[in-house]
């Protein structure tokens, strides 16, 4: 029996009259199932009613077989505790509650009525820098707030950005995230700058090769390591994808844009603005201690005028406009 956090207390009189707390956990049978919204390798994310609170959600829907089957029970553990420890930013999918029936395992999270950024700016083809500007914002505040937590996403891409019905921002796919060991407790005081996973042992940064060819940084594939800045490597691609239209690199195959990746291989189309370009060129850089990192990227000159912290996330999406 699935040991998810029971979801609901409902006061009952056992048999010698004492009232008792029943714990009452929601099961298949509370939600109704409408279309599937995305597949992922190994799950199915379905729209789904709650048939008490009327309430909208998405639920991931994952085979236990072909999970075991296909060695993937480290990830969907992996999801569900960073999923757990990453619940209190407006910028991460909120996972609900989770159950399993002797089939599948069924996550309950976030609605995206926005569908992945990816859909979005293929429609678009381009954002213009107002938009770059705004969705940059908001996914470099959420990463911030997961590198806070000691928490490395790793395939940050277009398709895991998910918007939701204000069009704001929500980051998913923490299968392959990295949970960075807790520091040493006298180090937890906030006059310390926090720790950046590059300047750890090697034991302690990321070891385990992912992501998506034309995001991955050159550390994970030379080293096969990722830390923090490899987060805000990905970050850089997002920024370079927004107002040029794809990615800086790709190839004809993986191995392909492995090359250009380690070699720096790309060039920005004629018109990408300046600002933003030398943003860009001060995150794709091959030496992940040399990478801009978070402050700097928040006071570079291309984020100004926004206001990090709660306000970004209270201002009105801009309306989408393509960057011509
Ligand atoms: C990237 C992901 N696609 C999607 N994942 C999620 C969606 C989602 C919604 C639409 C959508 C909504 N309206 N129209 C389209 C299209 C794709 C979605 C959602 O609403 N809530 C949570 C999700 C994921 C959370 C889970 C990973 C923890 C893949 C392709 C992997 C299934």
């Amino acid at each position: 029996q699935d040991r998810g956090a029971a979801v609901a207390v409902r006061q009952e009189v056992d048999a010698n009259g004492k009232t008792v707390a029943r714990y009452i956990k929601k099961g298949v049978r509370d939600f109704s199932f409408g279309n599937t919204l995305g597949e992922g390798s190994y799950s199915t994310v379905v729209f789904a009613t709650d048939r008490q609170t009327l309430k909208e959600y998405a639920i991931k829907i994952l085979d236990k077989r072909h999970i075991i089957k296909e060695k993937k029970v480290k990830y969907v553990n992996i999801e569900k505790d960073t999923l757990n420890r990453l619940t209190d930013h407006p910028g991460i999918v909120r996972l609900y509650y989770t159950f399993q029936d002797e089939r599948s395992l069924y996550f309950v999270l976030d609605l995206c009525k926005g569908g992945e950024l990816l859909g979005v700016l293929k429609r678009m083809t381009t954002f213009d820098e107002e938009c770059t500007r705004f969705y940059g914002a908001q996914i470099l505040d959420t990463i911030d707030y997961m590198h806070k937590r000691g928490v490395i996403h790793r395939d940050l891409k277009p398709e895991n950005v998910l918007l939701d019905h204000q069009m704001y921002v929500k980051i998913t796919d923490f299968g392959t995230a990295k949970i960075l060991k807790t520091r040493r407790p006298e180090e937890s005081t906030s006059s310390i700058p926090p720790i950046d996973s590059s300047d750890l042992p090697e034991e302690e940064r990321a070891s385990s090769f992912v992501g998506t060819a034309e995001y991955v940084s050159p550390e994970l594939l030379t080293e096969k390591n990722a830390c923090k800045a490899s987060d805000l490597w990905a970050f850089g691609c997002i920024i370079y994808q927004l107002l040029a239209g794809r990615p800086p690199f790709k190839a004809g195959n993986e191995y392909q844009t492995f090359q250009k990746i380690v070699q720096l291989d790309y060039e920005f189309p004629i018109g990408f603005p300046a600002v933003a370009r030398d943003l860009v060129e001060r995150l794709l850089v091959l030496e992940p201690a040399r990478r801009l990192q978070i402050e700097h990227i928040k006071n570079h000159e291309f984020f100004d005028g926004i206001s990090w912290g709660a306000e970004l996330w209270k201002q009105k999406a801009p309306r989408l406009k393509a960057y011509v």
